[in-house]
């Protein structure tokens, strides 16, 4: 796939105005990074070559690619400081591929990477035999990795409610270990559909497996060369949602998505048809159009599909719609603390979120949105935070112009995000 260069000479921050209600158009997204960066582990631990179709063009993948093919893959260096930047899947994919790759590594990334907790999976890796130290502070990168066979056990436990990603990242090694790997999730499995991705795109390369009640069984065996196809990104096809709910009207194709999608952030479609916006199935992806100003939905339970929570706080603000929110635990380890930046940046429009137990009530009671005719746009601070910029911007749908801190920061998955709000009548002004 080719992507047009950007057009559009980004300042430290980005004013966007919407120069038509009516989004119509037709939108490339990127492949999805969880795809892509499964897909390039899988493809270091194949003993044979394969083609990866469709590879995502986000920062977090061409880091994952650059790191494997330039430092971790190359014979002569077997001693590196691998920096992943802000990518956590890398970092925690990192952690176990390197923990069974021979050298002598130091992993590492972002301040906020080193605020991103991996004790839960550098403890698991431990049990099985693996030599690793944290070189920072306990229980967060960076780590210290001397990589060797790990064969002190092969059945583990390790809690679900944390992350997937530490459960993915054992599944990926788990068939080249010495005597395979039985896997016992305990607490509640949080992110479920990205475990059940990996064993997927496993299952694609010839890497059978047993998950029973809790229980993962995957036994020694070689992963077979296959070429992989990445999916566009659902996650990515959040914000494009968002525009179809907050504008007027709207017939939007997304090329590429499919019904049956290994990503589980596909639960978009039918959480969107309670806020009027309809998805058709097409041969080559999907359309969506504006069908009601109607919303039907009170409550969203977010711990399946963590990475669509901002995009839709930020619909129901633009709906002045009331709404509880919950399963939004994960969100306090990502690239911010999302529910605090949320509180924030919706704050600034009156909008607040407030915590009760685990739910978390979104209240629009005093919202100024659509009823402020501020000449001044309202500043969106972004954290570092690809998903805080790109779930605002379609706001500017309601509130007349926007002004987003770092507009690059969305690169991380989507980098040509303002180019595709360009070309259905986003500006930036
Ligand atoms: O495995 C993956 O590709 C991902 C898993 C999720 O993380 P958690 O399992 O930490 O919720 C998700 O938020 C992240 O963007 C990508
Ligand atoms: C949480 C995310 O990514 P990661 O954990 O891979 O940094 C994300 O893309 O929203």
């Amino acid at each position: 796939m080719i992507y047009e260069l950007s057009t559009i000479n980004y300042n430290m921050n980005i004013q966007i105005k919407a120069s038509t209600k009516n989004i119509n158009g037709e939108i490339i997204l990127p492949g999805s990074k969880s795809e892509s960066n499964r897909a390039l582990i899988m493809r270091a631990l194949c003993k044979q070559p394969f083609e990866i179709k469709n590879l995502s063009v986000a920062d977090d993948t061409v880091t994952l690619d650059h790191l494997l093919s330039t430092q971790i893959l190359s014979s002569s260096h077997n001693k590196a400081t691998i920096d992943v930047g802000p990518a956590g899947t890398a970092m925690r994919f990192l952690t176990a591929f390197l923990a069974v790759t021979p050298g002598e590594w130091l992993l590492t990334g972002t301040a906020r990477m080193l605020e991103r907790p991996i004790k839960l999976l550098v403890d698991a890796l431990q049990e099985l035999g693996a030599d690793i130290e944290f070189a920072g502070n306990e229980g967060f990168p960076p780590l210290k990795i001397r990589g060797k066979d790990l064969k002190l056990t092969n059945e583990i436990a390790i809690d679900g409610s944390v992350s997937s990603q530490y459960i993915s990242a054992l599944l990926m090694i788990a068939p080249t270990l010495p005597q395979g790997l039985i896997l016992n999730l305990t607490g509640v499995v949080a992110s479920r559909p990205y475990i059940e991705m990996t064993l997927a795109m496993m299952a694609e390369l010839g890497i059978e497996h047993t998950w029973s009640e809790n229980t993962i069984i995957i036994e020694k065996q070689d992963y077979t060369s296959n070429d992989l196809f990445i999916e566009p990104d659902w996650s990515g096809s959040s914000y494009w949602y968002s525009l179809a709910a907050l504008s007027d009207k709207a017939d939007i194709k997304l090329t590429g998505l499919k019904t049956n999608s290994l990503q589980g952030d596909s639960v978009i479609s039918g959480m969107m048809e309670n806020f009027g916006v309809k998805t058709d199935f097409l041969k080559d992806g999907i359309r969506l159009s504006k069908v009601s100003s109607t919303v039907t939905i009170n409550f969203i339970d977010f711990e399946h599909c963590p990475d669509i929570a901002q995009t839709l706080a930020v619909i129901c603000a633009g709906l002045n719609h009331n709404c509880t929110f919950t399963g939004l635990e994960s969100l306090k380890i990502k690239e911010t603390d999302r529910v605090a930046a949320l509180q924030n940046e919706l704050g600034k429009f009156g909008v607040t979120i407030k915590q009760d137990g685990l739910n978390y009530q979104l209240d629009c009671s005093g919202s100024t949105i659509g009823k402020s005719d501020d000449a001044e746009p309202v500043f969106i601070n972004t954290y570092h935070d690809h998903r805080m910029a790109m779930a605002f911007a379609p706001l500017t749908l309601k509130v007349d112009q926007l002004e987003i801190e770092d507009p690059k920061v969305t690169g991380k998955s989507y980098p040509h995000f303002w180019d595709d709000l360009d070309k259905v009548g986003i500006h930036q002004i």
